[in-house]
């Protein structure tokens, strides 16, 4: 692990270098931290220069000075992290939270972006209100009252069933999350419109959803698909967090995008 520092924060950032291979960022979603790729490190780390960061407030990243982020403030970290590894260019892949700030980075800063994967998110959030409300929660009682409730989302209930062990390992990232960077992001989440700015994405893009996701739902990883010129999109029998429950599918799914050739999307329609 190193410490990169962006503006006003040190972020921890775990760099593995492939001498030859393209690199590949992994933005992590609100109230986790790089660990939530666990189950993509292996795979992925064999492949790709892999680089994966706390982003600020989460993990053991520094919360800085912005009660409210942004996701413009957020997404220079990111591109920080990429000068501070040595690479000019790299694929993206983010979730969620994670997402929000790829496509952004995708739409403003093309030449930073080889190929760029949206997993279980979305470019608009609302209602405004709901996310003052968790701000508030968060600040006042702490992300820990907000924890079950997400993890309720998170995931199917027949997960919860059958893998606990995995359930509690995402709990414990929620929990470790300060209130003050959570909310921070929250009120990114909630300042956020990117429905017309991801029509300028040129990138190649795989989108996937979850078909499971009452928050980031399927309709809009649909929306997200026919608005990104060259967009793909995979559903996983999944909720929300599909790279933990779906693993081994959301890995294959996103090494067949990054190291295969998407078809243009007429072709694609004839294939599936
Ligand atoms: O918290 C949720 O349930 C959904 C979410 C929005 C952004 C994120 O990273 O997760």
């Amino acid at each position: 692990m190193k410490q990169v520092t962006s503006q006003d924060v040190q972020l921890r950032v775990e760099h593995t270098p492939r001498p030859g291979a393209p690199a590949l960022l992994l933005l992590n979603a609100l109230g986790t931290s790089l660990e939530m790729w666990d189950d993509q490190f292996e795979a992925l780390s064999e492949r790709f220069e892999l680089i994966r960061f706390d982003s600020r407030g989460h993990g053991k990243s520094t919360i800085g000075t912005h009660p409210e982020a942004t996701l413009d403030l957020l997404a220079t970290d990111a591109l920080n992290v990429l000068e501070a590894c040595g690479v000019a260019r790299a694929h993206l892949c983010g979730l969620s939270l994670g997402g929000m700030i790829a496509m952004h980075i995708a739409a403003k800063w093309p030449d930073r972006v080889l190929k760029a994967a949206l997993c279980n998110t979305t470019p608009h959030m609302p209602p405004r209100e709901t996310w003052d409300t968790r701000i508030q929660t968060a600040l006042t009682q702490g992300p820990a009252v907000l924890v079950e409730g997400t993890l309720g989302r998170w995931f199917t209930p027949q997960f919860h069933q059958a893998h606990p062990d995995k359930v509690a390992r995402i709990r414990a990232l929620l929990l470790e999350t300060s209130p003050q960077g959570y909310a921070a992001c929250c009120a990114a989440i909630r300042d956020m419109d990117q429905r017309e700015s991801i029509k300028n994405i040129t990138a190649k893009t795989l989108i996937i959803g979850g078909m499971h996701d009452a928050g980031t739902t399927p309709a809009h990883a649909e929306f997200m698909a026919n608005s990104i010129p060259e967009a793909k999109l995979v559903l996983l029998d999944a909720a929300h967090l599909s790279n933990v429950e779906r693993a081994d599918e959301f890995n294959a799914t996103l090494i067949e995008f990054l190291q295969g050739e998407l078809a243009p999307p007429a072709a694609q329609a004839e294939k599936d």
